[in-house]
This record gives C-alpha cells, structure tokens and sequence, in this order.
C-alpha cells in the first residue's frame, strides 16, 4: 500500500473536520478524493503532505511511519489548484528547481527536465517565463516541477479547478494518459463526480469529515451505499418512494405490472437524450423525471398531458427513501 491513513482525527479549534478517517490507497493507483466543499478533502491531502498534523491517527507512507515526519521528508510531490510558480524563472528552470537545490550534474537535469516537458507537451515552450502560459499549460508545468524529483506519491488538489469547463476537461484527458505512463501514486481533490469518474481508478466520498464510501467509479456509481452518495454521484429521482437513475426507468403508455402511474408534465430535448419530467401519482405534487433516448422519446410519441407508467428496469439500483 502506497498510503495507509488510519483513524485520523483532526479538528480546528472545536470543529471537527476530519472524524476517525481511514484510507488506503494502493501502489501506483490514481484515488479521487470527492466530496461537497467543506467535507475534508482539502484536510485529508494536507495530513497526508504533511502540511498539516492530525489531533489522533496515523499517516503511513510507503510502509513508513510519516505521521510526524516534515512534508520535505515524506517525498510526495504536491500542486494546488493556484500553482505559485517562479516568476522570474523559464519553464525549463522552474521544473529544474528541485534538481538544482539537489546538485544534481548538469547533463542529468537537462536530459531530465527535457523528458518531463515531452511528457506533459511543454518541450517547445521551455524558454517561456510563467506569466507568458496559459493557465492549462502552468498547471502542466507544476506536475511536471512535481514530478521531477521523483515523489512516492503525488498530492493534486483540485489542480484544474481555476480553469475554464473546455480546459479542464482536456486535462482531464491528459492526467489519466499521463498517469498511464508514467504510474506514480496519485491523490487528487475534486468536487466534481464527473471528473472523478473519468479520471480516477478509486473513489472516496468523502462528506462531514467522514469516507462514506470507497470503489471504483462504478461502484460507487451503480451501487452507492445510500441515498447522499447516490445523490452525490449522479442524477437521481424519485419514484414509488424510490430514489432511481432517471435514466434506469422504464416508461410506457399502457400500464405495467407493479408500475405508477404519472402524467408528463415537460419533454425536454437535449440532444441525444430527451428529459421527460412527470407528475406521479400519490406523490404530493414532487416531480420526477425520466432519460430517455431521442428514438424511444419519438416511438412513443411522448407529449404533455400523456397519461403513462413508470417502473424501474430490473436491474436498477433502487434506495428506499423510506429508510433514510
Ligand atoms: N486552517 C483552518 N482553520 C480553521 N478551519 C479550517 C482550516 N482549514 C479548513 N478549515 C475548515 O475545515 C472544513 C473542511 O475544509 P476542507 O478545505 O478540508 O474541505 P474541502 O472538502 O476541501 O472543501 P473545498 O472543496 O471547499 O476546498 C471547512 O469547514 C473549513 O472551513
């Protein structure tokens, strides 16, 4: 195990903002940290660099006890969603810092530095000072300073997060590609399930202080522990007292067996999919909604008004709101 965190407490003045968390996180593994803003994701990174120190528990790094270790003696490499990059430095000097303050030879750094900038796409603006990048390319730039000293493990929070949606998402892309090639152990902080579902191999929900839950993208997509981490992970409404995918919903315009009855209220059309927001039946007056295919919409010829039932596929994931 690359990262073992085990029963770790902390709190900032009587506010508790990490409860009893345990996390491992495998070797060579790429882990999101998901979660609302103000559940202790940010914390948790922090305890794990070393930046902060937990009230209780333990930090493991590499089988070693790092617990009360400093952050330069723990070998993580770390970039924040703000990289505060050498101003005055080139790109090409800015990923060589760490090697230089190591002294390592000059033959060394430059095939070094050289093959990282390839790795993340800068090498042709090694002789660009930070102000004259863009925000996506800076950020590459950080990873790329981060990886150059050859961390264990490399802690992101929220790296993309000051960038526009278009740039997050081709770094998005190019994250999981470059964790692909190169494998380092990485955790990184995000509030966005879309962005952990597509890049991470390993999701922890992370909300009030607490893992919630820890799987792989689909399952905690498919089968979420309870109705928060349904909720948190994608789309859901509710039918029957159910809370369902909307798009785990079969709709018809006769009746079925063990269906409830609603009547379309909006087609809304999105493109490829086609949002059918009902009013059921028995259900005072809250809307539902179901997805649907633009071809399944038009072959029933879905319209407001239309009396139709709904009932959830066999093998949709179901969680009784009763029960919460
Ligand atoms: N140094 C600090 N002193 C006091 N309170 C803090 C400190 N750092 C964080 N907190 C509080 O701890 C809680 C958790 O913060 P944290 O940044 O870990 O959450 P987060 O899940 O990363 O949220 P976000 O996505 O908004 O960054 C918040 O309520 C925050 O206000």
């Amino acid at each position: 195990m690359a990262i073992e965190v085990r029963d770790v407490t902390k709190s900032f003045g009587t506010t508790p903002v990490l409860r009893d968390v345990s996390v491992d996180v495998e070797s060579g593994s790429l882990t999101a940290l998901l979660g609302p803003s103000g559940g202790g994701k940010s914390t948790l990174l922090r305890v794990i660099a070393g930046l902060e120190r937990p009230d209780i528990g333990t930090v493991h790094i590499s089988g070693v006890d790092a617990t009360r270790l400093s952050p330069q003696r723990r070998d993580v490499g770390f970039v924040f969603q703000h990289y505060a990059a050498f101003k005055h430095l080139t790109v090409f000097r800015n990923v060589a810092f760490g090697l230089e303050i190591r002294k390592r030879p000059k033959d060394e750094i430059r095939e070094r530095v050289m093959e990282l900038l390839e790795l993340v796409h800068l090498e042709k603006l090694a002789d660009r000072y930070p102000s004259q990048l863009s925000g996506g390319q800076r950020q590459r730039m950080a990873l790329a300073r981060a990886l150059a000293v050859e961390p264990k493990v490399l802690l992101l929070d929220e790296p993309f997060g000051a960038l526009d949606a278009q740039v997050r998402k081709e770094l998005r892309t190019w994250l999981r590609r470059l964790h692909d090639e190169v494998h380092v152990t990485t955790v990184f902080v995000t509030h966005d399930q879309e962005e952990a579902i597509e890049v991470a191999d390993t999701i922890v929900v992370l909300a009030d202080g607490e893992v919630k839950q820890v799987g792989s993208p689909a399952e905690v997509y498919d089968h979420p522990v309870d109705p928060f981490v349904m909720r948190f992970l994608g789309p859901v409404t509710e039918i029957g007292g159910d809370l369902v995918r909307p798009h785990d919903i079969e709709i018809s315009a006769s009746p079925l067996d063990g269906g409830t009855p609603a009547t379309i209220a909006r087609v809304v059309r999105l493109g490829f999919e086609v949002r059918v927001e009902v009013e059921v039946d028995g259900q005072d007056g809250r809307e539902a909604w179901v997805q649907v295919t633009r071809e399944l919409a038009d072959r029933l010829g879905l319209a407001p008004g239309d009396t139709v039932t709904l009932r959830p596929t066999p093998g949709a994931r179901r969680l009784a709101l009763s029960a919460v």
